[in-house]
């Protein structure tokens, strides 16, 4: 088992990273002192819940938990206010009181709705994140939560960090292969963030990855998390530092809302998206390298790398101005300026990303 601590002054909490740990969980809700007199409700979808639901609810009954479930339909789609007030139904009628916990068993998804679920419940509860997904291992730690609105992504959210990560690697076994590859994605932005060497590593373990190996997969869900730790740990709200894992998403989650939320999943999206700012990066004067690594990495992943011919440049333009990063007037984006290193530019001309997003259709797809 590893272990990785944000670092968050009263309101740090650990991420345990390894092999079976769904079964423990009544030890670790035990020791985090999750109340046992109050109901705790577990928030899954169907394809986690055919799955691992009944491990955790055994796990968890077993060490005397009072716990009732409720599951969401999966997809993108479940990231909205309609299924957001469903829950806040199901908390209700399941008498969920302040000292009751909201855990999110699946991946970014179930994780962000749960955890604005637990954010605005009696305008905030515990809450508890149980990852099974690859991508997960970003969206369960720093505590952003949110739902999508049709003309833009995660825009009605918070800041609510959980009490605990419990990354059960053995989940991640039943994942789909399209699922395994978006997961990739935001791993390899975590290296292109901060560290060339975990991307030189990606490299050269993209087969081992993408067959699931459990030491290799171990070891690259440490190295997403601690990164994403101490990014979190210097910059919790994203008043500068911060912005840098969103390296890609300008793009992307512009790609993701034209799509529709149900075309692109998130880490696909993303995928065109570095790939977009690493052709900023090579116009703004770094190394041509930065964008053929960036490609090399992501295409062995099996990743896509060029835009679908049928989404709109217009409606992409458009929908990037509606970015948590612009303001003032002003486009922010995350540039390489090395594999493995990033500035966040705030002069970068809305012609210029024009050009790059129409450069996107001209890539192999
Ligand atoms: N809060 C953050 O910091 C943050 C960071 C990155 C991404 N996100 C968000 O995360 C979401 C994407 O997350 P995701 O890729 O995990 O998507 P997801 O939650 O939709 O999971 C992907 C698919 O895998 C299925 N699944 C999950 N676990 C499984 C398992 N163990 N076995 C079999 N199937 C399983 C799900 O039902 C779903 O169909 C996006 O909404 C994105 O915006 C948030
Ligand atoms: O945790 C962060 O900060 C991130 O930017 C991580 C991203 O991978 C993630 O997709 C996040 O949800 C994006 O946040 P947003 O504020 O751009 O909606
Ligand atoms: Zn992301």
């Amino acid at each position: 088992m590893r272990e990785v601590t944000v670092e968050l002054g009263e309101r740090s909490y650990p991420i345990y990273i390894g092999e079976g740990l769904i079964e423990q969980a009544g030890e670790y809700f035990t020791k985090h002192e999750i109340s046992k007199k109050s109901p705790l409700m577990i928030v899954t979808d169907e394809n986690v819940a055919s799955r691992h639901l009944s491990k955790l609810e055994v796990a968890l009954q077993g060490a005397g938990f009072q716990v009732v479930s409720t599951i969401v339909k999966p997809g993108e789609k479940s990231k909205s206010l309609s299924v957001f007030e469903d829950l806040i139904t199901k908390a209700l009628e399941a008498g969920l009181d302040r000292k009751s916990t909201i855990v999110a068993l699946g991946g970014g998804v179930v994780g962000d709705l749960a955890g604005y679920v637990a954010a605005s419940y009696m305008r905030g509860i515990k809450f508890i994140q149980v990852p099974t997904t690859i991508l997960a291992h970003d969206s369960s730690v720093g505590g952003k939560v949110a739902v999508n609105h049709p003309l833009a992504k995660n825009i009605i959210g918070a800041f609510h960090q959980p009490e605990l990560v419990l990354y059960d690697l053995s989940t991640l076994q039943t994942l789909p292969l399209r699922d395994v590859k978006a997961g990739l994605s935001e791993v390899i932005k975590s290296g292109l963030i901060w560290d060339a060497e975990f991307v030189d590593w990606i490299d050269n373990n993209a087969e081992r990855l993408l067959a699931l190996d459990e030491e290799a997969l171990g070891y690259a869900l440490y190295m997403g998390c601690n990164i994403k730790a101490q990014v979190v740990s210097q910059d919790e709200r994203e008043n500068s530092l911060r912005m840098i894992l969103n390296l890609g998403h300008t793009i992307g989650h512009a790609l993701e809302a034209v799509a529709g939320y149900n075309e692109l999943l998130h880490g696909e999206a993303i995928s065109i998206g570095m790939i977009g700012s690493a052709r900023l990066g090579v116009k703004l004067g770094g190394s041509e390298e930065i964008y053929t690594v960036t490609k090399r990495v992501l295409s062995r992943m099996g990743l896509p790398v060029g835009l679908p011919e049928h989404l709109d440049i217009d409606a992409i333009m458009e929908a990037m101005l509606h970015d948590k990063k612009f303001s003032e007037g002003t486009m922010v984006f995350v540039v390489p300026t090395a594999i493995g290193e990033v500035i966040i530019d705030h002069s970068v001309s809305t012609e210029l990303v024009r050009e790059i997003v129409e450069q996107l259709k001209q890539e192999a797809v």
